[in-house]
């Protein structure tokens, strides 16, 4: 369908356009490729031609510019043989210029009635053409019924379909000119000219725009180049120096307006071809917006792919991902410039506002691609720097610098450091905020610094609890062992002086740390009260252990006497008088142990226990009478005074909240009672012993009242008659003389023979049996069963024989009690005894404890 150069031919003639009005977009692309059209920018220009068929315009191009369009043969006779617009590139004149032959006007092929294409190709050469020429004959000139009168109508109507005027230059070129010199013609041309422009219906904003305004209008006459051909070629000659250098100012079209950049001549054609092909109007500024837009963005889109796959850039991208890269803020500077500027340079001649704003989009899309291994780079920034910082401050904290000067030095140092860094990165087109970054590091900064002092201030605490725990625990362990009066004034005095101590020694290791005032009274607050909580801890864990302790106390005093000697029950003691004494000395224990005195309050838990457990009053059936009420029973001490405070009037009742109560009312009453039970079996034994010393005593005089010295006398005849000696010897013969003959059996012989001999010497067992067997064997009985009988409680209470105290079922309370208390009766069995010394009005103790 489209024409093509023929091969050989020096210069290309394409068909833009075919007869039937289809644009050759292949055709036109492959044409301007061939020109190289798209380097020239505006350095361009477009010459068409148009005028009735077969009136040589052909012939005229193709002398003028050196274009290879068909001619018509002569000897064939006038037939139309430009179909469409044929467009090709004039030989040898600068800047390239474009001519293109227009299909002929009244053509027979057509009709008279279709002027459609006629007026589309004359709207389209005045919309993209610098330079119209108008083939005219010279016999036309002034005639009412030239041959080109239809055709300059229709060049002016559809003029005005343009929107703005483009300045184009209109050269008559009058053809087979006569003998009539030129200067005659070109006025009556004008004038023709002129009629025909105020005859055309113009609109109402160009109704007294001159034609001027529209066009330049140029008039050349030419020889006939059927009969004067080398006339015709002389006058084409000169003619042609008039386009060299065209669109130069003062050239045929130097005041050219609305030219499209010579990259964007394809698209700006063919959309204006097919505006003028749905017969609208052609807005050429809107137009020239509309082309720059296509363009610069198909500019941009080529720039952004060639950017993308830059060799450069990919290795830039790809090595970021492993590590920071020195000057890279520089180095994507330069290929991201190199990649913009390539895009200016090829956008320069296109609409400006157009170009910026898609330079814009092109930069946008190019810094988004690019942001990523920004972001890479200033992550590896920050945890690099964040790296250095850390150990910057690790070695300035341990080469002993203060912990608040330290953050400062550091901080600064290296929030500089950052700041360097960023700024070797930054890619100079981006403008990025580095602030959200640098809020970040610092934030890093900070929360490393947080962290550390943290951990700082963790040890420190811990030291000083770690002494608070060494000075507070021991002792308060011992006093609270001791239990006495002063017991509870002792661990207030002790716990005031270490807590001061630590708080003194903490307050100065808080000086470095730079802290506000409230933090550190906070620490300090927390300090002490972990003071009194290690004396409230260590007093909740004795008073686990107070039965135990009662027991060790009440063994203590009630076993032993003031010398702290072992006690022989000889008759002689008081043994209510003792336990009484050993008891209210437990008691005293129970009552110390009973509730944490922190405070200078003064309460009365003692007064109390003994009215209910010790005093007559505290009787359980005199209790009832009296009060008709169990004042123990109760698991507060404060619900005590409330009830017993209506009872006993005269006086002050305890008022220890839960917090600080040890072992509640009813506790109390359950431990006492189980230590009551448990320590009755030692006075039962100890009233035992006295009995039975009193009774041997009696049987001892009654049977030296009544045997006298003979019998005293046949008791010490105890050897065995002499024929069973005798027979003794002759029967054991054998057994005899092995023992004699072997060293191991006489040595276990000699050492028995020691030891029968020792506790015979001992024991005074032949004065025993004096008065006879049966005295003998009780007195010794007295003497045995208190040392078997601790034996055998002491290995009960170490589990080795089955324990008969522990029974749940003999002591349910004092079960069910401990498990209250968190301790079992069985670990409070289990542990050592202590012992104590009693003063002499037996309320007072000391507590150097002893093994028994
Ligand atoms: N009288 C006269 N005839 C000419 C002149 N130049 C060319 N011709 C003849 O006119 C005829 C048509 O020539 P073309 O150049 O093909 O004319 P055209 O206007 O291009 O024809 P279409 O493209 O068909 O409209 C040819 O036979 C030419 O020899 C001229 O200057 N005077």
């Amino acid at each position: 369908m489209f024409g093509f150069p023929a091969k050989g031919e020096e210069c290309c003639s394409t068909q833009l356009i075919d007869g039937d009005g289809t644009f050759n977009v292949s055709g036109i692309e492959h044409f301007i490729k061939e020109v190289k059209l798209s380097d020239c920018g505006l350095s361009y220009a477009v010459v068409s031609i148009m005028g009735p068929q077969s009136s040589g315009k052909s012939t005229l191009l193709n002398h003028l510019f050196g274009t290879n369009f068909r001619e018509m043969d002569a000897f064939k006779g006038r037939s139309q043989t430009t179909k469409g617009i044929w467009m090709a590139r004039c030989a040898g004149i600068e800047p390239c210029t474009l001519i293109m032959d227009l299909e002929g006007t009244d053509g027979r092929e057509r009709g008279e009635d279709d002027t459609a294409f006629e007026k589309q190709s004359a709207l389209f050469a005045l919309a993209v053409s610098d330079i119209v020429l108008i083939n005219m004959w010279c016999h036309d000139i002034g005639r009412e019924q030239a041959a080109n009168k239809p055709l300059l109508k229709t060049v002016f109507q559809v003029m005005m379909r343009l929107f703005s005027p483009r300045k184009t230059t209109l050269m008559f070129v009058i053809r087979d000119k006569t003998r009539t010199p030129l200067e005659n013609l070109e006025p009556v041309l004008r004038e023709d000219i002129q009629k025909i422009w105020d005859s055309v219906p113009k609109p109402q904003a160009h109704m007294e725009t001159p034609l001027s305004e529209f066009f330049n209008v140029e008039v050349v006459a030419l020889s006939s180049f059927e009969e004067k051909e080398e006339l015709f070629k002389e006058q084409v000659a000169s003619l042609r120096q008039r386009f060299y250098h065209s669109v130069a100012p003062g050239g045929l079209a130097g005041d050219r307006r609305g030219v499209v950049p010579a990259s964007g001549f394809s698209f700006s054609a063919h959309e204006i071809w097919k505006v003028i092909k749905e017969n609208k109007d052609l807005d050429l500024p809107a137009h020239k917006v509309m082309v720059a837009t296509v363009r610069c963005e198909e500019i941009a889109n080529e720039k952004y792919s060639s950017f993308a796959a830059n060799e450069e850039w990919c290795e830039l991208e790809a090595a970021v991902q492993s590590g920071p890269i020195s000057s890279f803020g520089k180095k994507l500077s330069s290929i991201l410039k190199t990649c913009l500027s390539g895009y200016d340079g090829e956008v320069l001649y296109f609409d400006e506002g157009v170009r910026s704003a898609k330079r814009k989009q092109l930069e946008d899309k190019l810094l988004q691609l690019v942001q990523p291994a920004f972001q890479s780079m200033l992550g590896h920034i920050r945890s690099g720097t964040l790296d250095k910082f850390k150990d910057a401050f690790d070695k300035a904290l341990s080469g002993g610098e203060g912990f608040s000067s330290a953050a400062h030095h550091c901080s600064k140092f290296y929030m500089n450091l950052f700041d360097e860094a960023c700024a070797d990165a930054v890619i100079e087109q981006a403008n990025w905020d580095m602030s959200k970054a640098r809020d970040k590091f610092q934030r890093d900064i900070d929360a490393h610094i947080a962290s550390v002092r943290a951990a700082k201030l963790g040890e420190l605490t811990a030291i000083f609890e770690a002494k608070l725990n060494e000075s507070l625990s021991g002792p308060v362990e011992a006093l609270l062992d001791g239990a006495n009066n002063e017991t509870w004034p002792a661990i207030r005095k002790l716990l005031r002086r270490e807590t001061e101590s630590a708080i003194s020694g903490f307050s100065d290791a808080l000086y470095g740390f730079d802290m506000d005032e409230e933090t550190k009274k906070k620490m300090l607050a927390s300090l002490e009260n972990y003071a009194k909580g290690v004396v409230e801890a260590k007093a909740r864990e004795e008073s686990g252990r107070v039965l135990m302790r009662m027991k060790d106390r009440f063994t203590s005093l009630f076993s032993h006497d003031s010398d702290s000697m072992p006690r022989v029950w000889t008759g002689k003691e008081d043994i209510r008088g003792i336990t009484k004494l050993a008891r209210s000395a437990s008691l005293k224990l129970l009552s110390v142990m009973a509730a944490i005195r922190l405070d200078d309050e003064t309460d009365n838990i003692e007064s109390t226990l003994t009215l209910a457990l010790v005093d007559s009053r505290s009787n359980a059936t005199t209790n009832r009478s009296i009060t008709n009420h169990d004042p123990l029973a109760s698991s507060t001490w404060e619900q005590v005074r409330s009830v017993e405070s209506l009872q006993y009037c005269k006086l002050y009742f305890p008022s220890v909240p839960s917090s600080k109560t040890l072992i509640t009312p009813v506790q109390c009453k359950s431990l006492w009672r189980q230590f009551k039970s448990e320590t009755e079996y030692s006075v039962t034994q100890a009233i035992s012993a006295q009995g039975i010393r009193w009774l041997v005593g009696v049987l001892v005089k009654r049977k030296l009242e009544m045997s006298g010295l003979e019998a005293n006398k046949r008791n010490n005849n105890w050897l065995p008659p002499p024929w069973a000696i005798a027979a003794m010897m002759v029967l054991g013969f054998n057994e005899f003389m092995t023992l004699l003959r072997n060293p191991l059996y006489l040595g276990f012989i000699f050492i028995g023979y020691l030891l029968i001999k020792a506790l015979w010497v001992q024991l005074d067992i032949s004065g025993e049996f004096r008065n006879g067997a049966l005295p003998g064997l009780i007195s010794l009985s007295t003497k045995f069963l208190p040392t078997v009988m601790n034996l055998l409680k002491k290995l009960a209470e170490e589990g080795q024989i089955p324990a008969t105290n522990n029974n749940p079922q003999r002591n349910p309370v004092g079960a069910s009690m401990n498990h209250q208390n968190g301790v079992s009766t069985s670990e409070i069995s289990s542990t050592a005894s202590s012992g104590v010394t009693s003063s002499s009005n037996g309320t007072e103790y000391s507590s150097p404890r002893k093994e028994e």
